[in-house]
């Protein structure tokens, strides 16, 4: 069945369903464009918050495709047709990284995007120019990936409130610790942001249940030790994690670190997982490619396929 999405052509087998979108017909599982949400249920941005998204996505036995793509690289207004591309081909939410000239928890492929994109100079301000723009036109909330430095530079209030000026709905800061979490947790409350925390294969449980109880949005569970980048499989510790942490808690959990083909989401949704997080393989393809137009084919190609896997 094909789905024409408002901004941009995806082809899909299954729609999408969406909180709030016009179906074309009272019957759902008929085809139906995506059009603009009737009623937001947030009242400030007119897509649904992280968790809420989680929420609909899980009275609907679903599980959210969330993929990460680096601002900027190969420049900001590719970012801005791949959000579009993403959102067009059925991500329910976007991370997107804000380029770092330190990004520690980065392997090869997301740190080459961030170096590439600070070259052509990318910076928060035209990051969030460009998404000032752009949100407006996405029906997925996007969360901004960012590491702790550029937020202590701008001041932890006005780093918050810039983003949800521009209708930013999450954060992900890799490198915050759990102690100095509680002021970045009481700014984002302040400015209606959901920070989303991490846990690991290597977090002790006691520590895990603190993360979990302190995150807003969904839990962030990196599936592998070490840095980003696409492995050639997904570890089988990820099952016995998930279900560590869905002892401890009723929030969702999505998967990250190391995906990249459709039998690594098929595996990682069937143990459980809220949500399936894809990165290294995105950026590469924007980063590889001949020309933008030629990544955002790319782009739009893998995300199909690997959302595919979620149907
Ligand atoms: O790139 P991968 O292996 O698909 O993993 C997701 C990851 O890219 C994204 O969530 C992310 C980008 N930079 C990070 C740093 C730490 C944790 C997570 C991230």
């Amino acid at each position: 069945m094909a789905i024409a999405f408002k901004s941009g052509v995806c082809f899909l087998h299954s729609p999408k369903p969406q909180v709030g979108i016009r179906h074309s017909s009272p019957d759902s599982s008929l085809s139906f464009k995506r059009l603009a949400p009737i009623a937001a249920l947030s009242t400030s941005s007119p897509t649904l918050g992280l968790a809420d998204t989680f929420k609909e996505l899980k009275k609907q036995g679903k599980v959210a495709f969330i993929p990460y793509i680096t601002a900027g690289d190969p420049d900001l207004s590719t970012t801005a047709e791949a959000l579009k591309v993403l959102d067009a081909c059925g991500s329910d939410i976007i991370e997107l990284g804000v380029p770092y000239s330190d990004p520690l928890a980065d392997g090869p492929v997301i740190q080459a995007a961030a170096t590439r994109s600070l070259e052509k100079g990318t910076n928060l301000d035209s990051i969030l120019d460009m998404l000032d723009k752009v949100l407006p036109e996405l029906s997925c909330p996007v969360s901004l990936f960012t590491y702790y430095n550029p937020i202590l530079k701008r001041g932890l209030g006005k780093f918050m409130s810039s983003i949800r000026d521009v209708g930013v709905q999450g954060l992900v800061v890799p490198d915050v610790p759990l102690e100095e979490t509680e002021f970045l947790r009481k700014e984002a409350l302040n400015n209606n942001i959901e920070l989303v925390l991490l846990t690991t294969p290597t977090t002790p449980t006691e520590r895990m249940k603190r993360i979990v109880d302190a995150s807003e949005g969904f839990i962030y569970l990196v599936s592998s030790i070490g840095v980003t980048g696409a492995r050639a499989s997904v570890s089988g510790k990820v099952q016995s994690l998930l279900k560590d942490i869905k002892e401890a808690t009723d929030k969702p959990v999505a998967v990250g670190f190391g995906i990249s083909k459709p039998e690594h989401v098929k595996q990682i949704a069937g143990w459980g997982a809220d949500g399936v997080i894809v990165g290294s393989a995105m950026v590469r393809l924007l980063g590889d490619a001949k020309s933008p137009t030629e990544g955002l084919k790319e782009l739009e190609s893998l995300t199909k396929s690997l959302k595919s896997a979620l149907l």
